[in-house]
């Protein structure tokens, strides 16, 4: 994580403001503050410091913090899975789950999607309303957010942090945009995988057998060229045609880099 960490998001949420209050009582730019809100800056004016401490009256202390090398980092490893929608990612970490025992941890997102048959609430997702996840946003309780396929996914920020720091062994499937900003947020402490499926009407067929609608697979095999034009920013790439092998590829890649950072 960051050495410098900003605590806008805090400050904001105590005195029940966002940030075009702020704007409006600092004069500071709206994307300099989210930048700082969200802690993905890394060059700030000493002007822009002032006039934000003087908006919130508060000292630069309670705005920012330093945590010495060291202190920051993080003990566990965060495996991350993505790629086209029906690719099979969570079909391998289901499969991975039940065939090897590699201690891992599965730390379910905040969605808002409906609920598909078979699913429940914390399994594979807490369940939320737009407006419950919106609210969470804005009290700077994710890690990342993405709209998806028209429907929000959300990395819960503490649990995240106290699952690394705890050393636990994460897997979990994010879409690209996210496993790359995760991949900024805890850089190598992040093993980024993308899955692919071996034909276009592999993955067309895989979506209608698991019961999509057709609307919403039109608007996942959409995205796909997307997804794929990211994908050599993957560390490694897993063909999912036979489900156990593809298995055996994902335990081998754990494996070796958990050994590694051992
Ligand atoms: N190797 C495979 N061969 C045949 N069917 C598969 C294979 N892998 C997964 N499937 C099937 O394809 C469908 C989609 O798989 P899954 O839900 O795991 O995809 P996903 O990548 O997690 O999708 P999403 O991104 O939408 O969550 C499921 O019905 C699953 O059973
Ligand atoms: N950026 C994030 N993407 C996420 C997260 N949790 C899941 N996902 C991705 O969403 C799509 C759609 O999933 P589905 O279950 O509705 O089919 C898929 O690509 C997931 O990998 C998250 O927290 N952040």
């Amino acid at each position: 994580m960051h050495k410098v960490q900003f605590h806008l998001d805090r400050l904001l949420f105590e005195r029940n403001w966002k940030i075009p209050d702020l704007m409006k009582r600092s004069g500071v730019n709206k994307n300099t503050l989210y930048a700082i809100k969200k802690n993905e800056i890394s060059r700030v004016d000493l002007k822009v410091l002032q006039s934000i401490c003087d908006a919130l009256q508060c000292a630069l202390s309670d705005l920012m913090s330093y945590e010495p090398k060291g202190e920051h980092e993080t003990k566990g490893l965060l495996f991350i899975l993505s790629g086209p929608s029906g690719a099979g990612k969570n079909t391998l970490i289901n499969s991975l789950r039940d065939r090897y025992d590699l201690g891992l941890t599965f730390i379910p997102s905040f969605a808002t999607r409906p609920m598909r048959p078979g699913e429940r609430n914390g399994n594979p997702y807490y369940f939320v309303s737009t407006e419950e996840f919106m609210a969470m946003a804005e009290r700077g309780e994710f890690l990342e957010y993405e709209s998806i396929h028209g429907n929000y996914y959300g990395t819960h920020l503490l649990t995240y942090e106290q699952a690394l720091d705890a050393g636990h062994i994460v897997i979990k499937d994010i879409d690209v945009n996210g496993a790359l900003n995760m991949k900024k947020a805890f850089g190598d402490r992040v093993v980024l995988i993308y899955v692919r499926p071996t034909s276009l009407n592999d993955l067309e067929g895989r979506l209608y057998g698991r019961g999509d609608a057709e609307a919403d697979i039109r608007i996942r095999m959409e995205r796909l060229k997307y997804e794929e034009s990211l994908s050599d920013q993957f560390d490694y790439l897993i063909f999912n045609d036979d489900i156990p092998t593809a298995t055996a590829e994902l335990a081998q890649i754990i494996r070796t880099c958990t050994r590694k950072r051992a």
